[in-house]
């Protein structure tokens, strides 16, 4: 099925080539930019996530985020800034209490396996320093950038706040999800409704194309899939669409395999995000003519540099050299990333390595 261009590039989208590949348009240079870019893989991170003790108050931080945010475009010739939070801030405003124990991963409590959703007193106030950063970000980004704003799906957001941190194989919420249907699509429909005001807060402040991380994704039986991925997903792109028709949306179904060709067809997001699981050239072939797709380099081959590097980026730019196509990794970059291979892959995507 041939795909059109759903929006009509407006001026002020015009010279940014992230936003220009989104629109439908392929580019001999593939726009790039890396999930988790700013992180712990970056000295000056670790320095200001220092000062500020946690996570958390970072994140709240509007300024310090905002400097983050910033921090691996003053190095790398990336094409997009994403916003520096967390896909925990919804469940955070929803009214669970949020922290993240270091070297064991976040913790919500109290966690909806055992604790009754009416019991959260939301506090969608939480969402202010956010929306702050955004405009922070804004103001100081040079016109050829794009700033991308991101939630967690609902299903991924569930997945956490059910178990109240993270899970190996979400088995309490996935056996929620079957055992209590009714209790279990409340908890989505709460999610999906915060995640579309807070989304629309981050457009609001100046966010130019969203992002919906669905990392669990991969966990779900087929027909799961379709109740607790595609359909909350394919509603609250259809609300976002209705509300802000200029914004393209990027879907990351993380771990989703097969699944990926349903995801691309039935949710009406504007691109999907590969992870390095995936063949690219299965992809380019399943995927609808002319949608845009992002990723999908192994942050592995990212780790390791050299040889291996250049081999695994150059299949994954030939597999998409006729798709709309941004040049991203398959998952976060590890902390253990030397900054001189990202600054390879840089050079590489962009043509500059002579
Ligand atoms: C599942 C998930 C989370 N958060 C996120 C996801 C979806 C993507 C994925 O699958 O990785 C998304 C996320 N988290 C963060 C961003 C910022 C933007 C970016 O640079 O990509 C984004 C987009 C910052 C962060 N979020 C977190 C860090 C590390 C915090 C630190 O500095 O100690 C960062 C930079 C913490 C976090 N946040 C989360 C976990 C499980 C952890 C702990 C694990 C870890 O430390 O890597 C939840």
């Amino acid at each position: 099925m041939a795909r059109s261009p759903r929006n009509a590039v407006p001026a002020s989208g015009a010279d940014k080539p992230l936003l220009s590949v989104l629109r439908g348009q392929r580019l001999a240079t593939p726009p790039m930019w890396l999930m988790r870019q700013a992180g712990r893989y970056l000295p000056e991170y670790r320095r200001l996530r220092q000062d500020k003790g946690s996570f958390l108050n970072l994140v709240c931080d509007s300024a310090a985020a905002a400097d983050v945010t910033l921090q691996p475009l003053e190095r790398f010739d990336f094409d997009a800034a994403i916003l520096f939070s967390d896909i925990l801030i919804v469940p955070f405003a929803i009214g669970q209490n949020l922290s993240f124990v270091a070297g064991e991963g976040p913790r919500l409590t109290p966690p909806l396996v055992s604790a009754d959703l009416d019991a959260l007193t939301p506090t969608l106030t939480r969402f202010e320093p956010i929306y702050e950063t955004v405009r922070k970000v804004k103001t100081r980004l040079s016109p050829d950038k794009t700033l991308i704003g991101f939630a967690g799906s609902p299903w991924t957001v569930a997945t956490y706040m059910i178990a109240g941190q993270g899970s190996r194989d979400q088995s309490e919420t996935r056996r929620l999800a079957y055992s209590d249907s009714g209790r279990f699509s409340a908890i989505i429909e709460r999610i999906e409704k915060v995640t579309f005001q807070y989304l629309c807060g981050q457009v609001e402040a100046g966010a130019e194309v969203l992002q919906l991380f669905d990392s669990w994704a991969g966990s779900l039986a087929p027909s799961e899939f379709e109740k607790w991925v595609i359909a909350p997903t394919a509603r609250l792109v259809e609300k976002l669409r209705h509300e802000h028709p200029d914004v393209p949306i990027v879907g990351f179904p993380k771990g989703a395999g097969g699944k990926i060709a349903a995801y691309a067809r039935e949710t009406g997001v504007d691109c999907v995000g590969l992870d390095e699981t995936v063949d690219p050239h299965w992809a380019n072939r399943e995927l609808p003519k002319g949608l845009p797709v992002q990723g999908n380099l192994d942050p592995l081959a990212l780790l390791a540099g050299g040889e291996a590097m250049r081999v695994a980026v150059k299949q994954v730019l030939d597999a998409f050299s006729e798709r709309p196509h941004i040049f991203n990794l398959g998952h976060g970059i590890l902390p253990e990333t030397p900054i001189d291979h990202v600054e390879q892959l840089v050079a590489l995507v962009k043509g500059t390595n002579g």
